[in-house]
């Protein structure tokens, strides 16, 4: 499967401006690169508007979702569409939203872990379920937001439940960028998968965003990694048998004492 990954800037506190610009992505990455999936940063309708959050954030999904799909049929391609900023009953949620080719909505999940260096447990609901692994065409992936990278206790579980890839959707500052280098690759290594990521650039509210998108292969090998300041996309494809390789010849799996985890 190939994949496109979309290192975007986003347009702070304005929702329809982002779909425009994120229709105009989906078309040409799917016109230039022919990838079978998109996959798009974190909070990429509003950025970090966090006050204005109220206003402008989507409820219950919508219209992301409509959208999304509406998208991902005409241009036969599957997203991992990054996350919006969600309005439900209880609270705002910052929730990652997975749609298939056929404009089936195939997963979502709210963010478990909110990053006080951004403020986000002022404005946001903490996700109230772990992550749990999907499936595109075969491929089993686990899906995580950004701050999430930090707390390999939900990650774990991905791969013992069979995920070959971990995506990750982000806003991550340039102010930590090599903790974001160095936990992906930590992550690819201590998991034996691929780990693939999208990142934001730009500017907002005083805070520099890192870009240097990534895809780490189960080796912690660097095999793409996008520039600091440049909008682009990475596009790649997943060799499944490197995940096998690597489990075979490092056999941490079995080499497990789970009785001394709790
Ligand atoms: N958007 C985020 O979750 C940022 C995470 C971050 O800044 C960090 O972990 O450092």
């Amino acid at each position: 499967m190939k994949f496109s990954l979309c290192q975007m800037d986003i347009v702070p506190g304005d929702p329809e401006a982002n779909r425009k610009r994120v229709q105009e992505w989906i078309e040409s990455t799917v016109q230039n690169e022919n990838p079978d999936t998109i996959v798009l940063p974190e909070m990429w309708t509003t950025a970090y508007t966090l006050p204005q959050l109220e206003e402008i954030a989507d409820h219950d999904g919508e219209p992301s979702r409509s959208f999304l799909q509406q998208l991902a049929q005409q241009h036969d391609v599957n997203l991992i569409a990054g996350s919006v900023a969600n309005k439900k009953e209880d609270g705002i949620y910052n929730t990652a939203i997975v749609i298939d080719r056929k404009g089936n909505a195939v997963y979502e999940y709210d963010k478990a872990h909110l990053v006080p260096m951004l403020d986000e447990p002022q404005y946001l609901q903490g996700g109230k379920k772990r992550p749990e692994v999907f499936e595109l065409e075969g491929l089993k992936i686990g899906l995580i937001i950004c701050y999430d990278l930090r707390f390999p206790e939900i990650i774990r579980p991905l791969a013992l439940d069979e995920a070959q890839a971990l995506f990750i959707v982000a806003e991550w500052p340039e102010a930590r960028a090599n903790h974001w280098e160095n936990l992906q690759i930590a992550r690819a290594i201590e998991n034996q998968m691929y780990v693939l990521s999208a990142n934001r650039i730009g500017n907002y509210n005083g805070v520099e965003f890192s870009g240097r998108s990534m895809v780490v292969n189960p080796w912690g090998d660097v095999l793409e990694k996008g520039s600091q300041h440049k909008e682009e996309v990475i596009t790649t494809t997943l060799d499944l048998e490197k995940v096998k390789q690597v489990r075979k010849d490092v056999p941490i799996f079995e080499s497990r004492v789970p009785h001394l985890y709790d």
